[in-house]
Order: structure tokens, then C-alpha cells, then sequence
């Protein structure tokens, strides 16, 4: 079996597309890595594979091993030991230009091959990142997603979508598929302007704590919607530092130092 190396599975769940869920995957995981950790990201987000293009290795080549797929590193290990690596759909895709509208068999079969045939080796969290929402389908492929024994997941929404309804129903779905949450991140919370680092709240703000404490799931923070992430993203080139070392000048970082503590406590906990 290919994860018995890996010693905490975390799933990234999101009641909806376009909430921020791959780049709070992507930030998890460099921030994991800068403390020393071994990464993996696994994404299966039919709808959208972004993870690739996060780590700037789209157009990286999948190798597949004896013992099955080799997942690709990005950047250089850290000096203390942290690294990471990642597999995607969105690889599979553009080798064969298939198209992302797959019926629910395909789709379920291929997810299920990814949880089984990546050659992972040891990894201290891998973190799945999943297609939005909570249809049957989704339930079906939560259900696959169940056999890796995952410690839970992590709920990324946006202030807007904190209302009682979404998160009632992103709280019922993994109850309903037996998946622990392990905390809710609120994305795009606000906005850092560039010239003066001022931090101005577009939405509503402390929505997302507040709904968290009436559910009793533990919030693990605000991520205020920065340009200069999305500007890091889009520059990267072989010339420049690998994105984990870059990261740490990011406005974002002690933000996302702070919930994966918080992530990291609560999987050890
Ligand atoms: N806090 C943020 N600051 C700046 N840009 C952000 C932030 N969060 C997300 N973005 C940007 O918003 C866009 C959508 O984010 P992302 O792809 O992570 O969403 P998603 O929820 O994974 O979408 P989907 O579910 O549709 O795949 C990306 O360009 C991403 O870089």
C-alpha cells in the first residue's frame, strides 16, 4: 500500500469552487515544509487540478515506478528536512488532452487509483486537495476518500459564504461520510493593500470564528486576500529561489505558521 509511510492524511474540503481552497493547500504545505516537515499534495480537484501550476511544475513529466506513480518534487528540500512533492490530476490531463468532463465511474475509479498507485515513500502530512462542493457525487468520492483513513479535514470557506446554511451543510457532508473536522480556515478576508500593508475588510469580518464556535469546530484563521501571493505565484522561474524559500517573505506566511500549528497540534493531539 503506498501510504504506509505517510503518517497524517488531511483532506482540504470546500463547500464551493473558487473560495481560495488550492492556494490554502499550496500555502499548508510550504509553510509545513519551512518548519522541516515532508509534504506531499495530492489533488484531485476534478473541476480545476490548479496544484501544478501553484508549484510551478506543469509542465513536469509523471514517471511511473514498479511499484507505481512517482510523484513530482518541487523546488529543493529545506535545510531542515522539509520538502515537498506532488501529484495531480491535472499531469494525467494534459498527457492524454483529456477533457475534465469525466462521468461518475471515470472519475471515481480514477480517484481511487490515486489514493492506491502514488509511490508517496515517507511523508510526515499529506494533504488532498478535493473538488468543491457536497452532491452525491461528492459524497461518493468522500466515501473513497475515507478507505486512506484521513485524520480529517480542513474547511476552507470565504467570509460571503459564512452563513448557517453553508457551513451546516459543509458540517452534515462530513458527518454523513464520517470525516473529522479538524478546523475551518476563512479565506479572502479582507484585503492588504500593496503600498501601505493595511489590512481593509471588503466582506464581512469574524464571521467565520463565530460559526465555528456555534459549531464547536476550531477556527484556525483569516487569510486576507493578498495580490503579491498570486504575483509570487505567477513569477516563478528556474532562476529564481525555490517558491518554499521565497514564501517566507510573503504577508501570508506568519498567517499560515500560525493555522498549521494550530493543524499540527490538533493531528498530534
Ligand atoms: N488569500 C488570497 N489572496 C490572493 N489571491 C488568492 C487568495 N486566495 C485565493 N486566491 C486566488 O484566487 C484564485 C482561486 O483560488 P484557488 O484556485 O485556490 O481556488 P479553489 O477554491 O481551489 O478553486 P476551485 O475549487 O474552483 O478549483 C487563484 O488565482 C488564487 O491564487
Amino acid at each position: 500500500m503506498s501510504l504506509e509511510g505517510v503518517k497524517h492524511v488531511i483532506l482540504v474540503l470546500s463547500g464551493k469552487g473558487g473560495v481560495g481552497k488550492s492556494s490554502v493547500t499550496t500555502q499548508m504545505a510550504l509553510s509545513l515544509a519551512r518548519r522541516g516537515h515532508r509534504v506531499g499534495v495530492l489533488d484531485i480537484d476534478l473541476t480545476g487540478p490548479n496544484i501544478p501550476r501553484m508549484f510551478n511544475v506543469e509542465d513536469k513529466k509523471v514517471t511511473q515506478g514498479a511499484r507505481g506513480w512517482i510523484p513530482v518534487p518541487v523546488g529543493t528540500a529545506t535545510e531542515n528536512g522539509g520538502s515537498i512533492c506532488c501529484m495531480s490530476l491535472g499531469f494525467l490531463l494534459r498527457d492524454r488532452g483529456d477533457s475534465v468532463v469525466w462521468r461518475g465511474p471515470k472519475k471515481t475509479a480514477m480517484v481511487r487509483q490515486f489514493m492506491t498507485d502514488v509511490v508517496w515513500g515517507e511523508l510526515d502530512y499529506l494533504l488532498i486537495d478535493t473538488p468543491p462542493g457536497t452532491s452525491d457525487e461528492h459524497i461518493s468520492l468522500a466515501e473513497q476518500m475515507r478507505t486512506v483513513n484521513p485524520d480529517g479535514a480542513v474547511i476552507v470557506t470565504t467570509p460571503q459564504a459564512i452563513s448557517t446554511a453553508d457551513v451546516r451543510k459543509e458540517i452534515n457532508f462530513c458527518t454523513k461520510v464520517g470525516i473529522n473536522i479538524l478546523g475551518v480556515v476563512e479565506n479572502m478576508s479582507g484585503f492588504v493593500c500593496p503600498h501601505c500593508s493595511e489590512c481593509t475588510n471588503v466582506f464581512s469580518s469574524g464571521g467565520g470564528k463565530t460559526m465555528a464556535e456555534q459549531f464547536s469546530v476550531e477556527f484556525f484563521g483569516a487569510v486576507p486576500i493578498d495580490p503579491s501571493f498570486n504575483l509570487m505565484i505567477e513569477s516563478q522561474s528556474s532562476e529564481e529561489a525555490p517558491l518554499v524559500e521565497q514564501y517566507g517573505k510573503s504577508k501570508l506566511e506568519p498567517i499560515f505558521k500560525d493555522i498549521t500549528e494550530k493543524l499540527v497540534a490538533k493531528v498530534n493531539s
